[in-house]
């Protein structure tokens, strides 16, 4: 079976061009991804990793320690690496730029949700990483700038995540297909175990948190009536599922064929999903997968970003299953 290492050497032989760098950048993703899993498996055992670590990050939620911790080893490793330029991450309010020789020269910026879905960590239930990668847009020579960050999502080079479940998964794209690897624990590496994945066009699970039904506009309420409903000729009605971890969820519908939502709410008027770190990322690899992303009137990788932390409602999975739900939120839209 083919390793992770293995196969990117093998894509990056596919452009002889290429130098190699993203493939660096990748090796030290990997590495990362090594490190939390290590740590999220002993997370039980260890009060420096579970729980809430007193402060709040830059949304105003609560930090976790975990969070923390898959930060600062993120910028570690991709400080250390000659192809980084800077960092952007959920946990940190602004980007960083890796100011030094290397960094001036170096040729790609990283954006990440170190940690996704932490309010999970203490019960025990999956989480991830989410990160996606640019090609910087100022000179080189240069300290990268904000504007480095502010790319539309259309403009990554990479993106991918890494799911810590009931095993840990590598999952990510070039552009050129989505590939999945699973961590094997005994001899340390990842193995490509999930070629070339296509999301189902239909599916039969939605996942949203359903609790904030109130507070959602009517073209989710009309959607969520929809996907309830009986109807043999497309599978109705839906089956429910929602982890409350974004790339849980999202790798659960991109194998079985699914749609995730978190749309925008009273309580949530931007939606609560970051375009940057969660969105742009996670529409990538559904396109590239087969499927489809979208604000509910626009494609989440055509959003010229404005700030850091910006947030965006979401709508991605199966390309059919986004169709219909965009639907009903044009239908719908001024109610
Ligand atoms: O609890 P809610 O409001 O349904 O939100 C769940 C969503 O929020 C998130 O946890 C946000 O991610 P973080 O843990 O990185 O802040 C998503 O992973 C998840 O889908
Ligand atoms: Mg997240
Ligand atoms: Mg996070």
């Amino acid at each position: 079976m083919k390793t992770l290492g293995e196969f990117i050497v093998e894509k990056q032989a596919d452009y002889p061009s290429a130098k190699g760098e993203l493939s660096g950048i990748l090796s030290s993703i990997r590495l990362v991804a090594k490190v939390i899993h290590r740590d999220i498996n002993k997370a039980g055992l260890n009060n420096d990793i579970i729980g809430n670590s007193g402060i709040e990050n830059v949304q105003g939620e609560a930090q976790m320690k975990l969070d923390a911790f898959a930060h600062e080893k993120m910028k570690a490793a991709l400080i250390a690496r000659d192809e980084v330029a800077g960092f952007g991450s959920e946990e940190e309010e602004n980007f960083v730029a890796f100011d030094t020789e290397r960094g001036r020269n170096a040729k790609y910026i990283i954006l990440a949700d170190p940690l996704d879905g932490s309010s999970n960590i203490d019960v025990n239930v999956a989480v991830g990483t989410i990160f996606s990668i640019y090609r910087r847009i100022s000179p080189i020579g240069t300290a990268v700038t904000l504007a480095d960050f502010l790319q539309p999502g259309h403009k990554q080079v990479a993106a991918g995540y890494i799911v810590y479940g009931s095993s840990t998964m590598l999952v990510y794209t070039t552009g050129n297909g989505v590939n999945g690897f699973t961590y094997d624990t005994s001899l340390g590496v990842f193995l490509l175990s999930h070629e070339n994945i296509k999301i189902p066009q239909n599916g039969k699970c939605y996942s949203i948190n359903e609790g904030n039904y109130l507070k959602f506009p009517m073209g989710v309420k009309k959607y969520l009536k929809y996907c309830q409903e009986e109807d043999e000729s497309s599978h109705r009605p839906y089956t429910s599922r929602y982890i409350g971890s974004l790339v849980s969820d999202f790798h659960r519908n991109l194998l079985k064929g699914g749609i995730y939502i978190y749309p925008t709410s009273t309580h949530y008027p931007l939606g609560k999903l970051r375009l940057l770190y969660e969105g742009n990322p996670m529409a990538f690899l559904a396109e590239q997968a087969g499927g489809l992303a979208s604000d509910g009137y626009q494609r989440i990788l055509d959003i010229e970003p404005t700030e850091l932390h910006q947030r965006t409602p979401l709508f991605v999975g199966s390309k059919n299953m986004v169709e219909k739900a965009t639907s009903f939120m044009l239908e719908y839209q001024n109610q």
